[in-house]
């Protein structure tokens, strides 16, 4: 039998483009049959865009509860009493449920994903603003807010702290006094690096420069809020949970594990999902609150949030303070990098991280470039705001690790008074030294980073712009140019399970492939599409792998009952890791038609050789003895071999060997006005290389998704708090998002520079666009500012921040200043 099912690229595959220039659709891969490189429109679009869609609240059962948080009002306050009654005497309201309900139950409390113990209703003492207190389970919706507004709640309110410094301070209020061994609010503290080395690089150094930058919080916001229908059924010791969840699996074992019900009696059903984000990753009380409700009242139970509930007590994202610094010779050699973090984790530790990296892979805080010496040390906190720290469209931290350095790299170039550009180029990783070993010990897979940032110099006018910003300053203009660029490097497609797990359980993932008789699959995978594409995509890699046509070929996912065993999708790896096992699930199935064919072909089987352009399978050196795969799957069910077992199947676990490390660069144009501090995009060039590319479609919607997202952090979007704990950026009315209004067009192309680890050659991408924007846009519009001494801006820049520097450096310009307008009577601007 071949070893073909290895986990390397096919070295013939015709998708392997080392080079792919032109944004042009790579119709002339994938055969025709929507194989690899094809633009196959989205199987899901269907029921998606004719309202079939099927998300959790749009679950129905009969006899279904409904159930409402009652929250509280204050961040930090003692619960000295609970009293339901008002509410329990309503009509429809079936029962008042805190935490005392629960204790009966064993639970009161939920494990987070990083091992602390957060409570499910408050037991004692309130951490943060929202934070659940009880629950009302009632005939209808309406009903269930109804009695939740009734429960009167006795509270003594303590002094809360938000600001992570703050907590850290001597006299901080002590927010989990509820922790034998906890004296004050310091979570932990982890380092990276040698710190020796990096010392005495930066005391050898000709140029030293450093930046202090804040990664504000944000909340990633997926249209769909989070929600669950819990549904327990006494006849058959079952608890079935359709919910939110972008990993099914693991939220079933976590499940298991607090409910005390055996695993294989606990069925999570994640069905459409609305947006992840990062955001369904966690548990959240919400759906302990409705699983225990229906146990307790034996009727399927519902909840689902309102906005204000998930932008206020769901898994948030960033929230660092970072403070940075770099050495490099005169000529712009970087030498070292040193990075030291305050993060605010909120009142539990429940952020999204392998447990090894307690703060992720902020490992990538090297980027592109090739340095000698390493170090960051980061220490968290606990204060009276919100859980989190989630994955947003990130993996783990390394959003805010390219932050830093893409931002630091432009402060050094403004330094030595080179072209930011230039001192990239100097400074990267080269595309010979690949695989390569960064100062922080992480294996890059490969890159070709300069081809990347020549082809977005290039779609940039670059030069142009650089001349025109000259001329703008040397005229005084009104509206300032800003250059930014970023050239990041991701780290994505965890595992491999030696470096990363969740709650434990090691980061791999699987596909179960099954050839029907009539010729037509089914592939089940570990991992769950939130909107990304994977019922296409993971079709087009079993249509590439064996000929067949990607129409019947359907991908299922999401139900822990049918599903093999993964880790979901989070964190761009589904293609790095349940990609690589469909594909190699596929050779395994085609190794297996090989036996097949020889049988019904009455040839040898080392004979039968597999030709990838016609999708058959033939005697060597006699074409027209040829059979596809459908014939062969007929002959596995109706006249299978002696040699093997009668079906068509296989299964793959895969563990990824490394990550792969997709990489981008992106060159941003602004324009500031000095008059408003407004800001507007000029030029958006975002060239991405993500390897072999599945659907280059998909793709493209990815990078403008994603880019979107980027803008929003870049300009807008910030989850704040008052001194007093209250949320002041906790609804659409406060956290802003950026809609079509504030998207410029994206000019998008890319370089194709595939992992030599992965069964594909593919990376993940979803993420990259988000990565990568934000430090592009911040130095578009540093970079309009740095003549006058600008060195960093912060997120997110709005209007009045940008004015804030311009009158800092003499820049601004008074309303009025340079315009000449007439207003009428009525005060508004007079026609001419
Ligand atoms: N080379 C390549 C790669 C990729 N691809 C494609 O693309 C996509 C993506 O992919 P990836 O990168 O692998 O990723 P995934 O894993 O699948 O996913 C995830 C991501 O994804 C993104 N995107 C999206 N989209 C949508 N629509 N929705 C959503 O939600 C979302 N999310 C976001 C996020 S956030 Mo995290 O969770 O935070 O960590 S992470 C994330 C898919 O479909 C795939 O298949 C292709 O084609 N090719
Ligand atoms: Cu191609």
């Amino acid at each position: 039998m071949s070893s073909e099912h290895e986990n390397t690229p096919d070295a013939d595959t015709e998708y392997q483009h080392a080079e792919d220039d032109g944004p042009q659709p790579e119709k002339h891969c994938g055969h025709g049959r929507g194989g690899m490189g094809e633009e196959v429109s989205r199987k899901e679009d269907k029921r998606f865009i004719t309202g079939r869609g099927n998300y959790v609240d749009d679950i129905k059962k009969p006899g279904m509860l409904h159930c409402e948080i009652v929250r509280s009002p204050h961040a930090h306050a003692r619960v000295k009493d609970i009293d339901g009654s008002r509410a329990e005497a309503m009509d429809d309201v079936v029962a008042v449920l805190t935490a005392e309900d629960l204790l009966e139950h064993d639970l009161a409390t939920m494990p987070t994903l990083m091992d602390d113990t957060q409570d499910v209703l408050v037991n004692d003492k309130v951490k943060f603003q929202s934070q659940e207190v009880a629950a009302v389970i009632a005939k209808d919706r309406y009903a269930a807010k109804d009695g939740a507004e009734r429960v009167e709640v006795d509270y003594e309110v303590l002094d809360p702290v938000v600001d992570a410094a703050d907590a850290l301070e001597e006299d901080a209020p002590l927010i989990r006094d509820e922790l034998d061994d906890q004296e004050d609010n310091h979570i932990f503290d982890w380092e990276t690096g040698d710190r020796e080395a990096t010392e005495a690089v930066f005391d050898d150094a000709a140029v030293t420069i450093e930046e202090d930058m804040e990664y504000q919080r944000l909340h990633p916001a997926p249209i769909e809020t989070c929600g669950a229908v819990a549904d327990w059924d006494p006849g058959m010791d079952k608890m079935t949970v359709h919910m939110t969840s972008q990993a099914p699996h693991a939220h079933r074992t976590l499940f298991s594990q607090v409910s005390g019900i055996p695993e294989h009696k606990v069925r999570i059903v994640s069905p459409d999902v609305g947006g992840g984000f990062g955001n369904k990753v966690p548990i959240y009380p919400g759906y302990v609150v409705a699983a225990a409700a229906s146990y307790v009242l034996e009727e399927p139970v519902k909840w689902v949030e309102e906005r204000s509930e998930n932008i206020q007590t769901t898994g948030f994202a960033r929230d660092y303070d970072m403070t940075g610094e770099l050495a490099a010779t005169e000529d712009g050699e970087i030498t070292g990098v040193k990075v030291d973090v305050l993060a605010n984790h909120g009142a539990y530790n429940a952020a999204a991280q392998p447990s090894k990296f307690p703060a992720g892979f902020f490992n990538i805080f090297t980027g592109s470039y090739d340095i000698e010496a390493a170090y960051g040390s980061l220490t968290a906190a606990f204060t009276n705001t919100a859980p989190g720290g989630v994955a947003y469209r990130c993996s783990f931290r390394v959003t805010e690790a390219v932050y830093l350095i893409e931002r630091l790299v432009k402060v050094l170039a403004d330094e030595l008074d080179v072209d930011p550009a230039e001192i990239r180029r100097k400074n990267f990783i080269p595309s010979e030294a690949f695989p390569y070993e960064s100062a922080t010990g992480w294996n890059y897979d490969s890159g070709d980073y300069e081809k990347a940032l020549d082809k977005a110099l290039e779609m940039a006018d670059y030069d142009h712009y650089r001349e025109e910003q000259q001329r703008r300053i040397e005229e005084d203009a009104d509206k300032l140019l800003g250059i930014g660029i970023s050239s990041f490097t991701e780290v994505v497609g965890a595992g491999p399970g030696k470096q990363c797990d969740i709650a434990g359980i090691e980061m791999f993932d699987s596909a179960d492939l099954r050839v029907n008789p009539t010729g037509n699959a089914v592939l089940r995978v570990g991992v769950q599409t939130q909107g990304q594409g994977h019922e296409t995509t993971f079709a087009q890699i079993v249509a590439e792998e064996l000929g067949m046509d990607v129409d019947s070929i359907t991908v299922e996912h999401g139900d822990t009952d049918t599903e093999p065993y993964g880790l979901g999708t989070y964190g761009s790896r589904s293609t790095p890791v349940a990609g690589a096992a469909a594909a190699v699930a596929a050779r395994k199935v085609r190794d297996k038609a090989k036996s097949i064919a020889a049988n019904e072909l009455e040839a040898a089987e080392e004979d039968i050789e597999w030709d990838r352009e016609s999708g058959e399978f033939h005697v060597a050196g006699a074409p027209d003895r040829s059979i596809t795969i459908t014939e062969i799957a007929a002959g596995a069910y109706m006249n299978h071999p002696d040699s093997e077992e009668p079906g068509l199947e296989a299964t793959n676990y895969y563990d990824p060997p490394e990550m792969t490390y997709p990489f981008g660069s992106y060159i941003v144009v602004v324009e500031v006005d000095r008059e408003t501090g407004e800001v507007d995009f000029e030029k958006f060039v975002a060239v991405d290389d993500c390897g072999n590319r599945i659907n280059p479609m998909i793709i493209e919607g990815q990078i403008h998704g994603g880019l979107a997202q980027g803008i929003g952090t870049a300009m807008m979007e910030e989850v704040t708090y008052d001194d007093n704990g209250n949320v002041t950026g906790g609804d659409f009315m406060n956290y802003l998002l950026p809609t079509a209004n504030e998207i410029p067009n994206f000019e998008t192309g890319h370089t194709v520079t595939p992992s030599p680890h992965h069964p594909i050659g593919a990376k993940g991408v979803g993420e990259s666009p988000t990565v990568g924007s934000p430090p592009a846009i911040v130095n578009a519009v540093t970079d309009a500012m740095t003549h006058a001494g600008v060195s960093h801006v912060e997120m997110p820049m709005t209007p009045d921040v940008v004015w804030e520097h311009l009158d800092e450096v003499g820049l601004a310009q008074k309303p009025g200043q340079n315009v000449e307008f007439e207003l009428d009577e009525a005060g508004g601007p007079a026609d001419d």
